[in-house]
């Protein structure tokens, strides 16, 4: 078991906090989602969902809408837990260890599973340097300038945005446009090391311009990153997943697992009718 994730419980996470940082420099983690069911109170909304997520690749989360794929990814970083009377059953494992096992801290996991939402939501009264290390101030108390400064760089490096606010990170967030705010809000999930990115359906707010950069950063950051995203938009997974999670609700509104392959062949030759529909516009 590797250090950081056999250190999911908050005695050991300053140990971890080293561990993850080497880490995230050269090798994705993967996860196992088994059986998992999730609830809010008592509306079953996915049911008995089973897949590998795989290390080092792009997963996309496909369906109709209301499917599931958002309640899916928020249980892959515990967040669904937050929602007044929500709850999962089954086991999300990270690297083999069980993120809902006992002991595991859920803030520890939402640091390694980080998440990036649809709409880009950086802190408006935040600087752009500010908002890039809001998430690494709630671990680490203690951070030199020469640190924090080294963080902001990387991180906004790594999501492709430095070289166009270098001379403006004392600005507000909110001063950039849509695509480079939801980059700044990449920069923000990368500066605490995580193993692995959730992003829900992260371009539907963007223009076609800026929907094609972080497409392109996407390809970038699977390099070093697990990446899991909800999309809408068959031709953009079509370009960016290796691999593909086809939801389906019936009735009773219960999401569930129809296919899950690669990229190739669920576009090209899925097994199930209503992945082909699907894919094809016939439904949704
Ligand atoms: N906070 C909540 N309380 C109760 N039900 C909820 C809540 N959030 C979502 N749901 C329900 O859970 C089901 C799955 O919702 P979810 O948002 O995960 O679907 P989705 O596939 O991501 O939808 P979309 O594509 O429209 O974003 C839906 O029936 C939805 O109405």
């Amino acid at each position: 078991m590797s250090e950081p994730i056999a250190a999911l419980t908050a005695a050991q996470a300053a140990r971890a906090e080293t561990a993850s940082r080497d880490r995230a420099l050269t090798a994705a983690a993967g996860m196992e989602i088994e059986r998992l069911s999730a609830y809010y109170g008592r509306f079953q909304a996915l049911a008995d969902i089973t897949l590998p997520i795989h290390p080092g690749a792009v997963t996309a989360v496909i369906g109709p809408s209301g499917c599931g794929k958002s309640t899916l990814i928020r249980c892959l970083n515990r967040l669904h837990e937050l929602t007044p009377g929500a709850r999962v059953t089954g086991s999300v494992r990270l690297e083999g260890v069980d993120i809902y096992g006992p002991g595991i801290d859920p803030a520890r996991v939402r640091q390694l599973v980080g998440m990036v939402f649809q709409k880009p939501n950086p802190f408006p009264t935040l600087s752009i340097y500010d908002n890039v290390l809001a998430g690494v101030r709630l671990h680490r108390q203690r951070l030199s300038r020469t640190e924090a400064d080294e963080i902001v760089e990387r991180s906004l490096r790594a999501a492709a945005l430095w070289d166009e606010v270098k001379d403006k990170l004392k600005d507000s967030g909110a001063s950039l446009s849509g695509g480079q705010q939801q980059r700044l809000c990449i920069a923000r999930a990368l500066a605490v090391e995580p193993l692995v990115l959730l992003m829900d359906e992260p371009t539907s707010a963007l223009d076609p311009i800026a929907t094609y950069r972080i497409e392109e950063l996407i390809w970038e950051l699977k390099q070093r990153y697990t990446i899991v995203i909800v999309t809408h938009n068959m031709q953009q997974a079509a370009r960016i997943a290796d691999y593909v999670a086809f939801l389906l609700a019936g009735e009773e509104r219960t999401g569930k697992l129809i296919e899950f392959d690669t990229a190739q062949r669920i576009f090209t030759n899925p097994k199930r009718k209503e992945t082909e529909d699907y894919i094809t516009g016939k439904i949704g």
